[in-house]
Order: C-alpha cells, then sequence, then structure tokens
C-alpha cells in the first residue's frame, strides 16, 4: 500500500439478499485528499460509506483506512475515522455542548481533555452561542454542523460525509461548504458523497462519478468535464422573428448546426472561444441581446456515461436532448 493513501478499497462487493449494491468499487484517496462519490439515489454511495466506516461487512473485497484493514482491524478503523451518516444521530432533547462531549467522552477523551474538544470544535463551527440550547431548537443547517462537530471531536484522520448538505437550502449548503473547504486545509483526509454536481465540483479533488454500483468514472472535475466534449454558445436576439434567419446564417456562412433552445440559437463547439471573432461577423446586423457560453458539467459527464440524470430518473434519456435542457434552465 502506498504510505500516503489513508483509503484504499479494493474491489468492495454487498449484496442484500440477492441484490448487488455495490459491485466491485475500487478506489485511492491520498492523505489530505477531498474525494467524491457522486451519484444519484442508490448508486450505492451510502452502502460503500457504511461498509468503509466498517458498519457493515463487505460481501467481498477489502479496503485500508489508515493502513487498517477494515476486514480484520475493525476497532482500529474506527479510533481513526470520523463519520457523518445521513441520518442524523444527535440527542433532540440535549444541548449541543452535551451531544459533543458525551462523543468525546465515549471516545475516551478524559473530562478536562473532553470539555477542551468540544469547546473548540464548537467553537470552529460557529455553535458556540448555541450551544447550551436543546438540539430541537436548532436549524438545519445548525444540525448538520453539529453532526461534524460530533465527528470531529477525536481529531480523526479520515472523515466520511455522507450526503452533508441532503435537504438544506441553497444558503446553508454554502455556509457548509466553507467548512467543509476549512477542513481541507486542515489537512484531514475526506471521503464525501453527494447527488448535488455543485458540490462535487466545488469541493472535490477528485470525484469517481457512482452509478448502480459501480464507478463508471474518476478523475479530477476539470478531467472529467473535459470528457464531454464541448461548449455551448447561446445567441438571444431582440427580436424573435430573426431567429430561423439567424439559423440559416450560421448553416451557410460558417457550416454551423445550430438548434433554437427555448427562443435562443445554440451552437455546440468544441472551442466557443476561437469562434467569437468569425461569428462576430455572421451576427452582423442581427438584433443581438446577449451571448452566452456554458461549459460542460459533471452533470453531462454523468448523462453522457449513463443516459440518465443526477436526479436518480430511471428513464433512458437522449443524452444531448437532455443536455440541451439542463443548458436552457440555467
Ligand atoms: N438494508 C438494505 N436492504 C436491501 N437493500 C438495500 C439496503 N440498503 C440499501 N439497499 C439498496 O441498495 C442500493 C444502494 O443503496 P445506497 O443507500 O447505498 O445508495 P446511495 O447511493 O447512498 O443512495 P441514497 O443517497 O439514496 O442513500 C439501493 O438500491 C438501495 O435500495
Amino acid at each position: 500500500m502506498e504510505s500516503e493513501a489513508m483509503v484504499v478499497a479494493e474491489e468492495l462487493v454487498k449484496d442484500y439478499g440477492g441484490f448487488r449494491a455495490v459491485d466491485g468499487v475500487s478506489f485511492r484517496i491520498a492523505r489530505g485528499e477531498l474525494f467524491s462519490l457522486l451519484g444519484p439515489n442508490g448508486a450505492g454511495k451510502t452502502t460503500t460509506i457504511k461498509m468503509l466506516s466498517t458498519l457493515l461487512r463487505p460481501t467481498s473485497g477489502e479496503a485500508w483506512i489508515a493502513g487498517y484493514s477494515i476486514v480484520r482491524e475493525p476497532g482500529n478503523v474506527r479510533r481513526v475515522i470520523g463519520l457523518v451518516p445521513q441520518d442524523l444521530t444527535a440527542d433532540d432533547e440535549m444541548s449541543g455542548w452535551d451531544n459533543v462531549y458525551i462523543q468525546a467522552r465515549l471516545y475516551g477523551l478524559p473530562s478536562s481533555e473532553a470539555r477542551e474538544r468540544t469547546r473548540e470544535v464548537l467553537d470552529y463551527l460557529d455553535l458556540m452561542e448555541a450551544a447550551h440550547r436543546r438540539v430541537a431548537t436548532y436549524s438545519g443547517g445548525m444540525r448538520r454542523k453539529l453532526e461534524i462537530a460530533m465527528s470531529l471531536v477525536h481529531s480523526p484522520k479520515v472523515l466520511f460525509l455522507d450526503e452533508p448538505t441532503l435537504g438544506l437550502d441553497v444558503h446553508s449548503r454554502r455556509s457548509l461548504w466553507r467548512y467543509i473547504e476549512d477542513l481541507k486545509r486542515s489537512a484531514v483526509t475526506i471521503l464525501l458523497t453527494t447527488h448535488y454536481m455543485e458540490e462535487a465540483e466545488m469541493l472535490s479533488d477528485r470525484v469517481a462519478i457512482i452509478d448502480r454500483g459501480r464507478i463508471v468514472a474518476e478523475g479530477t472535475p476539470e478531467e472529467l468535464k473535459a470528457r464531454v466534449k464541448g461548449e455551448t454558445v447561446y445567441i438571444e436576439l431582440k427580436d424573435p422573428e430573426y431567429t430561423e434567419p439567424l439559423v440559416l446564417a450560421l448553416k451557410e456562412k460558417l457550416g454551423l448546426e445550430p438548434s433554437v433552445v427555448e427562443g435562443k440559437v445554440a451552437v455546440r463547439v468544441d472551442r466557443a472561444d476561437t469562434l467569437l471573432p468569425e461569428l462576430a461577423r455572421a451576427l452582423n446586423g442581427f438584433p443581438v441581446k446577449a451571448i452566452s457560453i456554458t461549459r460542460a458539467t459533471l452533470e453531462d459527464v454523468f448523462i453522457e456515461l449513463t443516459g440518465r440524470t443526477l436526479g436518480g430518473s430511471e428513464e433512458p434519456l437522449d443524452p444531448f436532448r437532455y443536455r440541451r435542457m439542463i443548458r436552457g434552465v440555467r
């Protein structure tokens, strides 16, 4: 095993009865890296995290966390990991402080150190002001932060975050992202699962796209997006009467194959920047209101690979049509 790899998963398989939820998943996460499993509901993300955090025994395969085998050394694994599960675990009737403090004591920290760490992690997550209130009075975002505080109190080397922003509003999600980015700087190794592509794109050093229990692609967000070639240039006109003439002009003058998406003329090209000078000439005389360029997103990569969206629809879709729909609404 590489000394720098803090998480190594090799051919992990999990069957629930006759159903294979995780089907031979392998990856490595280097020390201090944030690695995301991105996939729709039911892809096998939670099951993978449960195996790595020793809550579920794999049907076959192995994994090592900080060098400890999840199969043969589960006790050692538990000491070096922190887990923020999807189902929140804090006791609603107790204060935030007590939840974190009890967690610290459960990890064997002596009382004075447990108090110190409780204060540190609550402070870090900006929860000190609310520390002595019952958790029942916390907002959704505060609850998630409390779960993170609980998972950090024993200074884990590896942190598992299972859909950490699920169900949060946009504001709370963005605020939580800032804490996760901060954690990255503190050299904790993080495995995050999500079905929000912006989240994976924003936070991850590397992403594995998971679908139906299998990793279908892996790389940095940039590498993955480079798999979906091209960009789309949208031209919005002040007067819709010119839409068809513009489509014709772009076909004839530039040999392009434009389509019309939500009233805008859309052109898919390898590189928009090199097209712009010619495009500007071709647009001369047309009443242009706006020109926008969109690049591929991780959602496009998922659609390209699976024909489905991250929303988890089981309906196979025409990838190009769907890509256009998604771009159209952004
Ligand atoms: N205890 C179980 N018994 C039977 N099937 C299960 C069990 N737990 C999960 N599954 C199934 O295994 C598959 C993977 O589930 P898992 O929870 O790992 O997916 P996920 O990617 O984390 O999705 P979600 O974000 O919805 O939790 C799903 O089809 C799910 O229905």
